[in-house]
């Protein structure tokens, strides 16, 4: 099978409106995101707080536009709250994504996170205790159960400023969880801030990796919100992130680490910035330009 017909490239509309920060972005609409990410030729995206929630209607407007849904991101508290409340909203989205034709649901663990708090992200991630990792691990297994009861798979979003954010986090989650149940979805611009080798991991993983976030990394910004001690949230605003290409990553080996192995799925790309100072559309353009440029050739998308 030809790399056109395994690997799809999306794009999340976080660039234009930021769900965890409303204000960024509040009056840019729904139609002009998703119309510009078909202009920019995406053919996926994810899903934002501004897209309509009834399936038939979305469905409506992003197949005009030959966008179809690459997945969603799902909050999990299974170190903090009852198993019971997250398998409840963890069903209903499943079912939405279902009804979308996902076939991967993102799950992140934000008992105790601080992603969205005003802490120092660097200093104050959370450690989770042994009995808090079984939970977690135990819980990540049922939601599998759930998400393959569908033809489904969970991709689990390692993540700054949470539980589950360095190598030795990621090792434990994927040591502990079932190979059949809990994928791994590989986010490039929270390993680097991370200080984690991008190209090991990829290599590590590869057999499990089902989904693909590509965000590049300010390097500069990036000491900035080190040396400050500023919160997730304010290094988003000050612009830590940026789209692939334009920031301190190498995407040429990670590229090319993807397409010679046998991943099949999405590359979305995930680029939270200030839409006011980083023209969404504009930065669209060049992260797709960039990312045709350095497929390895043989592989044209
Ligand atoms: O996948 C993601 C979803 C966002 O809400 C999150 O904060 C972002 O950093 C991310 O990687
Ligand atoms: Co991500």
């Amino acid at each position: 099978m030809v790399n056109q017909d395994r690997i799809h490239f999306g794009c999340a509309p976080i660039a234009w409106t930021n769900d965890d920060m409303p204000e960024l972005g509040e009056k840019n609409s729904f139609e002009q995101c998703i119309s510009e990410m078909a202009l920019a030729q995406y053919t996926g995206t994810e899903i934002g707080n501004k897209y309509p929630k009834e399936p038939d209607v979305l469905k409506r407007y992003l197949e005009p536009r030959n966008l179809q849904v690459a997945s969603a991101w799902f909050s999990s508290y299974l170190t903090t709250k009852p198993i019971d409340e997250t398998i409840e909203s963890f069903i209903e989205h499943r079912d939405f994504l279902h009804q979308m034709g996902a076939k991967v649901i993102v799950v992140s663990e934000q008992g105790h996170s601080i992603q969205k708090v005003d802490t120092p992200l660097f200093e104050e991630k959370p450690i989770f205790t042994d009995d808090e990792w079984d939970k977690l691990t135990h819980g990540l297994n049922t939601l599998g159960d759930l998400a393959n009861e569908k033809g489904m798979n969970v991709v689990f979003h390692h993540h700054m400023g949470t539980g589950v954010q360095t190598t030795e986090e990621i090792d434990r989650l994927m040591q502990n969880t079932d190979p059949q149940k809990v994928f791994l979805l590989y986010d490039t611009g929270h390993l680097f801030l991370s200080g984690e080798n991008l190209e090991d991991i990829y290599f590590k993983y590869q057999e499990r990796i089902k989904h693909i976030h590509f965000k590049d990394i300010r390097g500069n910004i990036a000491k900035d919100v080190k040396e400050n001690k500023d919160s997730f949230l304010t290094g988003v605003k000050k612009g830590v992130f940026t789209v692939p290409g334009d920031g301190a990553i190498d995407f040429k080996p990670i590229m090319k680490a993807i397409f010679e192995s046998d991943y099949r799925g999405w590359i979305v790309v995930e680029a939270e910035q200030d839409p006011a100072k980083a023209n969404p559309f504009e930065y669209a353009v060049k992260a797709k330009k960039y990312m045709d440029d350095i497929i390895p050739s043989g592989n044209p998308v």
